[in-house]
């Protein structure tokens, strides 16, 4: 595709340090609001959302964003820093409500149900959305305890022995039951960082989410971890939904179904993965995955 906006074109000739700062300043961004192109809709959604916006005080980091996800779905949420990519993650499981300047509009749904009803209860709605953050972040307490520890706050198993079944199958599910059911009483924080990782992974699925949220869970992880992760995506996808920000396109092409692109806020491309990285829609995402800027 060779249409680039020239003003985009003229911008993306500056030197590196300065590219963002200009694009920002010389696009016209707002002919991109509500014009998604590709597939951003099912026909039977697990997450249902129309027209979210989100603004932190004055700053509307999501621009009117509507897009289904699918049940058993694996999306990865990719695009330059600061495009709103952890925001829009965050508005799926309530995480956003802990920021007290963010405020969320739009009709956002979990099996038909509102996310944001006042009513709703919030700690059952992030039991069934999980999620796994960027730096793993086991709490200070043993491995068996960091698994267990949500089932027993939501009072998943009546006696010990259904606790220790539900510790072990998380591990599994996790891939590190092998590596640690000899030690389930040392301490979670002395695990390399993949297997914490992996901790936090059997952590959040001991409590059987149905959607998994993970905010660019290999940054801090060496690449035989990082493909650990992405294989024990591949596996979870069979019985979670899973929705993946990464700054790693090679990521996002090997585990993802579909792909959307996300550029100052706005939604500009979702389609299957393997079309959204050899044959983009947009001349925004094709820019991006190229390299020429972001
Ligand atoms: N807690 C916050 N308070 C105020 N503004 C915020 C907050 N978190 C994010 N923002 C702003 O919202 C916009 C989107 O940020 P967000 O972190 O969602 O982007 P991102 O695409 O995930 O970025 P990155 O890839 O760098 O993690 C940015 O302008 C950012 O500065």
């Amino acid at each position: 595709m060779n249409t680039m906006n020239p003003s985009l074109t003229n911008t993306l000739e500056t030197p590196e340090e300065e590219q963002v700062p200009q694009a920002e300043a010389t696009f016209d961004d707002s002919k991109l609001e509500g014009k998604t192109v590709g597939s951003p809709f099912v026909s039977d959604p697990k997450f249902s959302l129309r027209n979210v916006e989100v603004f932190y005080g004055q700053n509307r980091a999501i621009k009117g964003i509507s897009l289904d996800i699918a049940k058993n779905e694996v999306i990865s949420f990719i695009g330059p820093s600061g495009c709103g990519k952890s925001t829009f993650l965050r508005c799926l499981n309530r995480m956003n409500d802990s920021i007290d300047i963010c405020r969320v509009k739009g009709e956002l749904t979990l099996d038909g149900n509102d996310i944001y009803d006042p009513k709703r209860d919030v700690v059952e709605l992030r039991a069934r959305v999980g999620m796994v953050f960027q730096k793993p972040n086991p709490f200070p307490k043993s491995i068996y305890d960091n698994v267990a520890y949500g089932p027993r706050i939501h009072g998943l198993a009546n006696r010990k022995s259904d606790l220790d079944d539900i510790v072990e199958k998380s591990l599994r599910g996790a891939g590190l039951w092998n590596e640690v059911k000899d030690r389930l009483d040392t301490t979670g924080t002395g695990l390399s960082g993949g297997q914490q990782q992996r901790l936090c992974i059997a952590r959040a699925i001991a409590v059987s989410p149905e959607v998994v949220l993970m905010d660019e869970p290999c940054s801090a992880l060496d690449p035989i971890a990082t493909a650990r992760i992405e294989e024990l995506i591949s596996e979870l996808s069979e019985s979670y939904t899973i929705i993946i920000v990464t700054h790693s396109m090679q990521q996002a092409a090997r585990v993802s179904h579909r792909t959307a692109y996300f550029h100052l806020g706005h939604l500009v491309e979702v389609n299957e993965t393997n079309k959204v990285f050899t044959s983009p829609e947009h001349e925004l995402t094709e820019s991006y995955i190229t390299g020429r800027f972001g």
